[in-house]
């Protein structure tokens, strides 16, 4: 008989989760060593809300937000040791860390047209991963990717994930508290699972991690186990 070829079929992961549970530093480092692409979907949300804030749009005006969301180019990198994401052409890995790109995010991104023409992007991005992907942000597993092979749903204390985040914006030059910080994130929490379209939520079919007590190093075998699990179980 003769012996079958099996072509490896694409990993989809999925990770979700709230601001500071690791998302993004867990996602890129699983996509590097498993060699696949990586997407930070909040990375393009906030790049169209720093392009509608340097054009002068009212982001707290939803009919003016949905008007405008088609007109900027967004791109996205996918390699995970170089993200990269540029907007008509200019870099803006930096602006979109900024403060008033963090306080306005929640208000575009709840914007249906909005997340309907990023979403589109996303679909785009992770059927043209040859290897597959690792895709990170709020909705992945419930919206953009309801097939994905793996679904992970990243949680934190709210203490450790401002000290997390504190303690990055520290290095960054910034020096807001640890209180201040928690108030901040726990309001973008709230405006993120309160919304109408594609709120931020666990998919039913998701393995949640507590990564309070983990480090990152021990987040990753983490992701990385339930990853081989998984192949395990399809095989
Ligand atoms: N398990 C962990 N323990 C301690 N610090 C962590 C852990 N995971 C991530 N961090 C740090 O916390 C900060 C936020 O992590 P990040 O991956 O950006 O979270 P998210 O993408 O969910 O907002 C980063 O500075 C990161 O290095
Ligand atoms: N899939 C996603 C990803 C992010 N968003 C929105 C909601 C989030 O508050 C912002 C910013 O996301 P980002 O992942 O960059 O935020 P943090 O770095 O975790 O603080 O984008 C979303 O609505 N859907």
């Amino acid at each position: 008989m003769a012996a079958t070829t099996q072509e490896a079929h694409p990993v989809v992961i999925a990770i979700d989760g709230p601001s500071g549970t690791g998302k993004s530093s867990t996602s890129k480092a699983v996509a590097a060593r498993l060699g696949l692409d990586y997407l930070d979907t909040g990375a393009q949300y906030r790049a169209i809300t720093w392009w509608m804030l340097s054009g002068g749009i009212d982001i707290h005006d939803p009919a003016a937000v949905a008007a405008a969301a088609s007109k900027p180019e967004i791109v996205s990198g996918t390699d995970p040791l170089a993200p990269a994401i540029t907007v008509d052409g200019t870099d803006v890995s930096g602006p979109i860390r900024g403060q008033d790109v963090t306080a306005a995010v929640s208000a575009v991104s709840a914007v249906p047209e909005v997340r309907s023409r990023i979403t589109r992007l996303q679909r785009t991005l992770a059927a043209g991963a040859p290897r597959g992907i690792v895709a990170e942000g709020r909705d992945i597993g419930t919206t953009v990717l309801p097939d994905a092979d793996l679904k992970i749903f990243l949680t934190a204390s709210p203490e450790a994930r401002a000290a997390r985040r504190s303690n990055e914006l520290k290095g960054n030059g910034g020096t807001p508290g640890v209180a201040a910080t928690r108030e901040a994130l726990l309001k973008r929490d709230a405006a993120d699972s309160g919304r109408t379209t594609s709120p931020l939520a666990k998919a039913g079919d998701a393995i949640e991690v507590d990564t309070t007590e983990l480090t990152l190093e021990q987040v990753i075998e983490r992701v990385i186990g339930l990853v081989e699990e998984r192949k395990q179980r399809v095989r």
